[in-house]
């Protein structure tokens, strides 16, 4: 069996790290784009309006986690995200470039805190927290070890 912890993270065709999901399509199907420094591009995509026009929660939640960890992985290639929490301050446009910017608010061994804003202009509509670890060397063979030891499912289930 191959290990799954020894996988190593490419750049994309276009210079983007990229997570598995979305490795075959070249892409971040999130929409998020690293910009200058701790500055990101992020546009919801339609497919995740929640409202009429307006992003569903968990993707403004999930282009948190991706720009927060990408933000730490410049340091340190392998993250994991143990806590996020999120401000949502106003409704987020979908289809509308937002900025996100990055901060690393302490890093001590493998405890990371971090934080972002999302802005349209000069308005904030959603700030997140997040509590990032350096994963573990084994933290994947740890979870097939875990998840081989449990029973099958069967129809009852
Ligand atoms: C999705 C991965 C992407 C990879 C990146 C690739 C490409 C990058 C390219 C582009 C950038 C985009 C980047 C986006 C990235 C998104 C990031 C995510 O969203 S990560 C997914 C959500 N998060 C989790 O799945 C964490 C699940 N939680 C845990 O694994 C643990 O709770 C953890 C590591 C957070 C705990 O950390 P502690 O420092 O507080 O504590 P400790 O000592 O390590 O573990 C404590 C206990 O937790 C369990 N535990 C920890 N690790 C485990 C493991 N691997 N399997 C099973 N149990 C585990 C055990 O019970 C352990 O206790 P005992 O050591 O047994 O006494």
């Amino acid at each position: 069996m191959p290990d799954s912890d020894s996988f190593t993270i490419e750049p994309s065709s276009s210079g983007r790290m990229l997570c598995g999901g979305c490795v075959p399509d070249g892409v971040c199907r999130l929409g998020v784009e690293p910009r200058d420094g701790m500055w990101f591009d992020v546009t919801c995509p339609r497919h995740w309006q929640g409202g009429p026009g307006v992003a569903h929660g968990g993707w403004i939640a999930a282009a948190f986690d991706d720009v927060l960890n990408t933000a730490a992985l410049r340091t340190e290639p392998r993250m994991v995200t143990k806590s996020l929490s999120v401000e949502y301050l106003r409704p987020v446009p979908v289809d509308r470039k937002l900025a996100v910017l990055a901060r690393i608010e302490r890093h001590e061994g493998r405890e990371w805190t971090v934080s972002a804003r999302m802005t349209l202009g000069a308005d904030t509509l959603a700030t997140a927290h997040a509590e990032l670890r350096t994963r573990r060397p084994d933290h994947y063979s740890r979870h097939e070890h875990w998840l081989a030891g449990l029973p099958l499912p069967t129809n009852e289930n």
